[in-house]
């Protein structure tokens, strides 16, 4: 089958269209947790193949657009992504079939280690997520939601990221409407939180306050504020403060990832090059 020579996973279904799976080939297992879609569970597909599997509740997503939008989610292939296998969605509710992730999510994980990992391994976490969104950068593939608790972290200590894209599929109002008490203002920048105005550099912000995330290894941004004096404060200027574990050129990153100007921002492929020439100074 062509798509399997560009690498499409071995679940791709034959008797279905390739990013159909067949459900009577996945068993369910323990609970993982509940996402914004519903309840995910680990699972095994052909009996051996650990999977995660999000059952997705009626009337949390626009199911049609997604299924449209699968297709093309399935050929994001990358290490630092967390890879769509598959949907079973000839049923409701409708399955969503993923890698699985022994660790569960960045953000338990950083704050379950904190004091127990080095500055490098800190760094080496915000080089996976910037080559993953280097991946989505270079595909034109915009997140919408990047923050640690959309990481997740393998067995390997690879750290992936999650639910890219998925935030367009969300019926909830409360979650996308950026008055909402969901909202993720505090990831957001201003282009976003005043006029939605999506984009890789708007992914790029979010990025700067994912790094931030890690080298509080898992403090809330502007943890004393609300959404919206957030809002007020980042309008005037005001920036996150250098983590302690942060070195001054470490800070000076995030800081190029919190232009105002959108287009002043550093580019994911810029990041991940500062972030690696740093790893390899102190490596
Ligand atoms: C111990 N190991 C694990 O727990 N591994 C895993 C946990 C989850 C998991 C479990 C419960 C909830 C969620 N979750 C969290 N946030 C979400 C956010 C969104 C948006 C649209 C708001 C961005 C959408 C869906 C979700 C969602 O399903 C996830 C990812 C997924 N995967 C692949 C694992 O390997």
């Amino acid at each position: 089958v062509g798509d399997q020579t560009r690498g499409a996973p071995p679940t791709a279904g034959f008797s279905y269209d390739k990013w159909e799976i067949n459900p009577s080939e996945l068993t369910f297992m323990k609970e993982l947790g509940c996402g914004q879609f519903g309840v995910v569970r680990l699972g095994k597909w052909r009996a051996q193949h650990k999977v995660a599997i999000k059952t997705v509740r009626e009337g949390a997503m626009s199911e049609d657009d997604f299924i449209e939008e699968a297709k093309i989610m399935m050929n994001l292939s990358h290490r630092n992504l967390v890879q769509l296998y598959g949907v079973c969605t000839q049923q409701r509710p409708i399955y969503l079939v993923t890698e699985f992730m022994e660790l569960g999510c960045l953000l338990n994980y950083l704050r379950q280690r904190r004091g127990a990992l080095g500055a490098l391994e800190l760094l080496g976490i915000c080089h996976d997520v910037s080559l993953g969104m280097q991946h989505l950068e270079q595909n034109g593939f915009i997140h919408r939601d990047l923050a640690a608790r959309n990481c997740l972290v393998n067995s390997s200590l690879v750290v992936k990221v999650s639910d890219f894209g998925m935030t367009r599929y969300v019926l909830d109002d409360q979650y996308w409407s950026s008055s909402g008490a969901k909202f993720p203002v505090k990831w957001s920048p201003p282009e976003v939180f005043n006029f939605c105005k999506y984009s890789s550099k708007s992914d790029v912000w979010s990025f700067g306050v994912l790094m931030w995330e890690v080298f509080t290894e898992g403090k809330m941004p502007y943890e004393h504020n609300q959404n919206h004096e957030v809002v007020m404060m980042v309008t005037q200027g005001h920036r996150l403060y250098r983590p302690k574990r942060a070195s001054a050129h470490i800070y000076s990153i995030m800081q190029m990832c919190w232009m105002e100007r959108a287009d002043e921002r550093a580019s994911f492929t810029e990041i991940s090059h500062l972030i690696s020439d740093e790893l390899e100074d102190d490596g």
